[in-house]
């Protein structure tokens, strides 16, 4: 079941980093050259204070040691900043690839979750998950590889180093140390706690960003916009809030930690400083210990940030993988399903046509449970028979063609299709023998030809001129600078609602489905332009099994047979003649529909009336 967006992921703990694993196993020779580039820069800085151990106690001793003693800390050095720069390189490579690959893998399941996901689940949310909580991840990731990790190994060697080289003067750092774990652990789990908030309210404002840029035009229409920027604001304001609260523990952290190490430093240096003013030690010891001293307290420091972002990290992994846990409306198995050729369809020539069943089915919205959305219909479609379905809105009509191409399964019964349920079929084979042209067609931000294309990319030229023709694209098309080249815009946003139906026949026409589904497909077209689409029509349903939903008579008066639905339920079939004899629901309807032909410039509320 898809997650709500209060239903987010809150798991506490930083395990569901270890979830990553099986996108580093792919990248097993990159991460041991990282694991050992990163070791090699750790022990080089580590042995870097015994130079200036040598350099104090034994560098001015005579001008061939001092001269000595340098080049080697050159050479050193050198090492330690090219092992450094590989570690970043290879720190950088390693979290990019994996965030890569982890990105590919949650579009690809999106792109697979079922129609139930997509209804609770705002797309805006998917968004911000696929752009800011990868953003995270790849910050995080790289960071933790490139410096953090280091950090630890670090601490622990500045610590033997400071035990072999004066161990008296770990006093004062034993004392703080209790204290300075306290500090970061406490401020991790806040800024965890804080930063998944964070998170959370990013969604949101990505996915309200997203409704109120979708729907500019109803908001400008309603004059929306105040509130809109108001509740904009608000959510701005909760995300601000909650950084601010992350950022505060963070400053007071940092200030702590760094004081602690500040103080104890002072101590060690004042008790270091006696033991050389009464000769127990060399200045050289003294400085290689308290340059030690300091990489652990800078390890200390980087490892708090660690602590702080691989909360953030733990978050955001946890709710990307959140995405691929949700279960895909298909297996891998039925994505690979014999689809077999298509045959091109620019003589609109006829697959063999299929017999549909639907036996005894019903179904109940996931959302809306306790209302039928549909009830027990029982069906049967000969191959190539057009069958029509009226009703008033809300009767059932596009329930039944979306439990058709499987976006639902239905709660009783079954379909079949050629006498094999449709359940057992491989998705992508079911959805290759059926068209469906939708009330309101989805255009995509590419050219008119492209869009159409999309049905069949390994469509020829003819077929493609063939579609459309006869789905009557060329009559506006022709007209456009670049013809069928013309980029449409954003969702078809330059095309009127016509146009947009017309690519959508289109992509029907040369799609050539076995089973066409046409759902108020002509229902944006003027008079003169839905009759000449009509004939087009007429010849991709002859001979073609076909499922029409439409409120206009004259669209289908001539199906063979006509399904009445009331509130979910299948009340009468027959042909046009015969249901106006015995159906008082459709002769109503019928009646209507003259009405509105014989004088369409009525307004609704009057053949309401009427
Ligand atoms: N995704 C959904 N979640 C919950 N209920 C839904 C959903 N889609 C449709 N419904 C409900 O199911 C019933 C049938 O809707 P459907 O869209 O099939 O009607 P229709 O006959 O196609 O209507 P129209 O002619 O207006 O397109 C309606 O009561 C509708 O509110």
């Amino acid at each position: 079941m898809a997650q709500n967006p209060w239903q987010r992921p809150v798991n506490k703990n930083l395990w569901v980093l270890w979830k990553l694993k099986p996108f580093l196993r792919s990248r097993l020779g990159l991460l041991l050259a990282y694991l050992l580039a990163m070791l090699c820069s750790a022990g080089a800085s580590l042995v870097l204070p015994q130079g200036a151990r040598f350099i104090l106690d034994k560098g001015f001793h005579s001008y061939k040691a001092l001269l000595w003693i340098s080049i080697a800390l050159f050479i050193l050095g050198m090492f330690t900043v090219a092992m450094r720069g590989l570690r970043d390189g290879l720190a950088t490579w390693l979290g990019q690839g994996v965030v890569a690959d982890l990105r590919s893998a949650v579009f690809s399941h999106a792109l697979h979750l079922p129609a139930i996901f997509y209804e609770t689940f705002r797309t805006g949310e998917v968004i911000s998950r696929l752009s800011s909580d990868v953003t995270i991840l790849r910050f995080g990731l790289t960071g933790v590889l490139g410096r953090s990790l280091q950090s630890g190994i670090t601490l622990v060697g500045a610590l033997v180093l400071m035990l072999v080289t004066m161990p008296q003067l770990l006093l004062p750092g034993v004392l703080v140390l209790p204290l300075l774990v306290f500090v970061n652990i406490r401020s991790g789990r806040l800024q965890r706690g804080y930063s998944r908030k964070e998170q959370d309210y990013l969604a949101d404002l990505s996915a309200h960003t997203e409704e109120s840029i979708n729907g500019i035009r109803v908001i400008q229409a309603l004059t929306l916009e105040p509130q809109t920027e108001t509740r904009y604001r608000q959510d701005i304001h909760l995300l601000l809030g909650q950084v601010w609260s992350r950022v505060k523990v963070q400053s007071w952290s940092t200030f702590l930690t760094g004081s602690l190490v500040f103080l104890a430093l002072s101590a060690m240096l004042y008790l270091g400083g006696l033991a050389v003013l009464e000769k127990q030690v060399g200045m050289g010891v003294l400085a290689a210990f308290l340059l030690y001293a300091l990489m652990a307290a800078t390890s200390l420091a980087s490892l708090g940030e660690l602590w702080g972002s691989m909360s953030r990290l733990a978050g955001a992994t946890e709710r990307l993988l959140a995405l691929l846990d949700e279960k895909p409306e298909h297996s891998a198995q039925a994505l690979s399903g014999e689809v077999g050729k298509v045959p091109e369809s620019s003589e609109f020539s006829i697959r063999n046509p299929a017999r549909l069943t639907l036996e005894r089915v019903a179904f109940r919205y996931p959302s809306r449970p306790d209302v039928p959305a549909i009830e027990n219909i029982s069906l049967d479609i000969e191959p190539g028979e057009t069958v029509a379905f009226v009703g008033a809105s809300g009767a059932g009509k596009s329930t039944v063609f979306s439990l058709l191409m499987r976006h639902y399964q239905p709660s009783e019964g079954q379909i079949l299709l050629d006498g094999t349920a449709i359940d057992a079929m491989p998705l992508r084979s079911l959805r290759q023998q059926l068209a469906v042209v939708p009330q309101h067609p989805v255009i995509f931000s590419m050219s008119i030809a492209d869009n159409i294309l999309m049905a069949r990319p390994d469509a020829n030229e003819a077929a493609l001129l063939a579609a459309v023709k006869a789905a009557r694209v060329d009559e506006f098309s022709d007209r456009l600078e670049d013809k069928l080249k013309t980029h449409v815009g954003e969702k078809g946003v330059t095309l009127s609602g016509g146009q947009r139906q017309r690519i959508a026949i289109a992509r029907a026409i040369l799609r050539n489905p076995r089973v066409l589904i046409l759902d108020e497909a002509t229902s944006a077209l003027d008079a003169e332009n839905e009759r000449l689409i009509q004939e087009a029509l007429a010849n991709l349903t002859a001979q073609r099994t076909t499922l029409v939903a439409a409120h206009r008579l004259a669209t289908i008066v001539h199906a063979a047979r006509i399904a009445v639905l009331d509130q979910g339920r299948l009340i009468a079939i027959g042909s046009h003649e015969a249901l106006l004899k015995s159906c008082p629901t459709y002769r109503q309807f019928a009646e209507l529909q003259r009405l509105h032909e014989q004088s369409p410039e009525l307004s609704t509320l009057e053949k309401i009336r009427a």
